[in-house]
């Protein structure tokens, strides 16, 4: 008797559920609604119409203990039914469709922005991120900065003259920039845009003095990564092997060095990026950069 009323009352219904967009036939007028999943609705688009881009949690009347009241149409026992059977019964005593559209909006793209010493390996590490993960976008900086042997423009920096770079700054057209040991380097905004746009994550690489003034104008929009070796020692002895330097040069940018690890605590997270442990440094960040994706509360940046 209990059996085949529970047949009958399956009948009535869609028999493709995820096809059945109407309301269903609820027997039960009173369950006309079913406030746990309309909160989950709510949750998505309040999600995707925020202008803060930010994740919404569920509502604070948010009645969860409608779901543990006796159904107002008998579920088919667990053990026997099948799960086509037993998922239209739930529709049907809820009295609502279960929607199989993403329950959370995509996470918004990421300013990640990578900073340390000289010669802590940003570069390095960089490099090795793109070669790694997809979806990301590394600004490729202007510079007034001579070319180093291998350095290709356009693809490690923008070689602009000085007075380009300036009238770039004239034109509001950087993000940041600064007079760095003696040479100009800025970020383009438009690059960023561009990239964002497409969804793709930002990658900027800046010295300590740029990612303070990053932080100044992005505050907490951006993720600020503060890349160091793993002593003092390390770092001068792949700076001297590096072979880039003057003496004069490496005294100076040894010496900012000792200086600029201080500014650690302006930083997101700390990366040490070990003698030979490249690879370790590069699988940090990315953990990180998943671990923004999964935030509930999103950075949402704006150039
Ligand atoms: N984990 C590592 N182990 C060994 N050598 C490394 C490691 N990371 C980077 N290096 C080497 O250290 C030197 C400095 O690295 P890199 O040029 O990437 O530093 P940087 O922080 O970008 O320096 P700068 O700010 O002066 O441009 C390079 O020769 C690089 O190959």
């Amino acid at each position: 008797m209990l059996f085949r009323r529970i047949c009958n009352s399956l009948t009535r219904f869609d028999p493709n559920p995820l096809l059945c967009h109407r309301k269903l036939a609820n027997p039960l007028a009173n369950f006309a609604s079913c406030p746990q999943f309309l909160n989950l609705n709510r949750f998505k688009s309040l999600s995707h119409s925020s202008s803060s881009g930010a994740h919404k949690s569920f509502s604070s009347n948010s009645k969860m203990g409608d779901a543990r009241r006796p159904p107002a149409v008998p579920i088919p026992a667990v053990e026997t039914a099948d799960r086509a059977e037993l998922y239209r019964a739930l529709e049907a005593s809820l009295g609502c469709t279960f929607r199989s559209d993403p329950l959370t909006p995509n996470p918004n793209p990421l300013i990640i922005v990578i900073s340390g010493p000289s010669g802590v390996g940003k570069d390095a590490v960089i490099k090795r991120l793109r070669e790694v993960r997809q979806g990301i976008h590394f600004v490729v900086t202007v510079t007034s900065r001579a070319k180093r042997e291998g350095e290709i423009d356009g693809k490690d920096y923008f070689f602009v003259s000085k007075e380009e770079f300036l009238s770039m700054v004239e034109r509001n057209e950087l993000l940041e920039y600064a007079l760095v040991y003696g040479d100009y380097k800025g970020i383009p905004k438009q690059q960023i845009r561009e990239f964002m746009a497409k969804g793709c994550d930002i990658v900027l690489r800046v010295d300590i003095q740029g990612a303070a003034t990053l932080r100044r104008i992005l505050r907490d929009s951006a993720l600020f990564v503060f890349l160091v070796a793993e002593s003092e020692s390390a770092l001068v002895k792949r700076l001297i092997d590096r072979k880039t330097e003057t003496k004069e040069t490496l005294m100076v940018r040894v010496a900012t060095a000792r200086e600029e690890v201080k500014h650690i605590r302006d930083f997101d997270y700390v990366v040490v990026n070990a003698d030979g442990k490249l690879d370790g440094a590069v699988k940090l960040v990315e953990s990180i950069i998943d671990a923004e994706k999964a935030k509930v509360r999103q950075r949402n940046v704006v150039i």
